[in-house]
């Protein structure tokens, strides 16, 4: 059986890792530091960046894709640096994003606000009409294609949101809080998208839902008052708890006890590694 090559996958790879932070420092506001000391090395794969409110996972979507300046610090998208902000052009063209929020012209179609974030990606011309219908089928939005955002339910501008985030058919994927909102079947949906992503992109999806981590994820990065608290597959999360640890399911205790002790997350990490 043959199947399409993807963009990503035609691509020359001269680096190991996608994204790699060392020393990452990232202030937010006049005095909060919001990145703490971050060393992070991810390739392919699909990456859950979980942890508490205000543990740092926006700020530090955000820098991955160069909106914000890092304070210190190393940061390398394909092995180039991006500490500063400006002349990321050619780095934003393979990167997707899909923001916690984000804004779109209300009377703007779906097919038109996928095709205008296609054209702010530098998608060749020629390519756009073929990438915004895979990009609109695949988060299950081509029915609905041709009606304005503003006729579309929550959980719908999300998808929309994520199909933005695909068009450029991007190297490096961040979705911030992609399921808020999505219903179960389509989180079920996202999560079999995400898992197919997963194997030629670097994909980094913040979430609140453990469950989403479980089912999509290659691996869990724990944050942690802008700190890396664990990194590893989610059965070695899941295996840092025990029964005496709140939490609904294997993963979410081994997550209450990483959050609870860090210190027993890094001499895991160590073990692992
Ligand atoms: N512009 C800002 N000015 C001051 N403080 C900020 C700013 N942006 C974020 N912060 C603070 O930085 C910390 C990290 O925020 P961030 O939004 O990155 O966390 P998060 O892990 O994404 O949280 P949540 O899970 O609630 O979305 C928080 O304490 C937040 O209050």
């Amino acid at each position: 059986m043959t199947r399409a090559v993807s963009a990503a996958e035609l691509r020359p790879r001269t680096y190991t890792h996608a994204i790699r932070a060392a020393g990452l420092r990232i202030r937010v506001g006049r005095t909060r530091t919001a990145v703490d000391g971050l060393d992070l090395s991810l390739g392919t794969g699909v990456h859950g960046l979980l942890g508490p409110n205000g543990a740092g996972k926006t700020t530090l979507i955000r820098a991955l894709a160069t909106v914000l300046r890092p304070t210190e610090g190393t940061l390398e998208l394909f092995g180039e640096s991006v500490a500063s902000v400006g002349g990321h052009r050619a780095v934003r063209r393979r990167i997707g994003y899909l923001p916690q929020e984000f804004g779109y012209y209300k009377r703007f179609t779906v097919r038109e606000f996928v095709e205008y974030m296609a054209w702010l990606k530098e998608v060749p011309k020629a390519d756009v009409p073929a990438a915004v219908q895979r990009a609109v089928e695949r988060v299950g939005l081509a029915d609905r294609a041709d009606e304005r955002m503003k006729a579309l339910s929550g959980g719908m501008v999300r998808r929309a949101g994520i199909a933005q985030a695909l068009v450029n058919d991007p190297e490096v994927l961040l979705l911030d809080e992609p399921t808020v909102g999505l219903d179960p079947t389509q989180r079920m949906r996202f999560r079999d998208l995400l898992q197919e992503l997963g194997t030629d992109t670097c994909v980094v999806v913040s979430t609140h839902l453990v469950e989403d981590v479980a089912a999509a994820c290659t691996d869990v990065v724990l944050f942690a008052e802008g700190r890396l608290v664990f990194q590893g597959t989610p059965d070695e999360m899941a295996a840092a708890g025990n029964a005496d640890h709140p939490g609904d399911s294997p993963l979410e205790r081994g997550y209450s006890a990483l959050l609870a002790d860090p210190a027993a997350g890094c001499a895991q990490e160590r073990g692992a590694w």
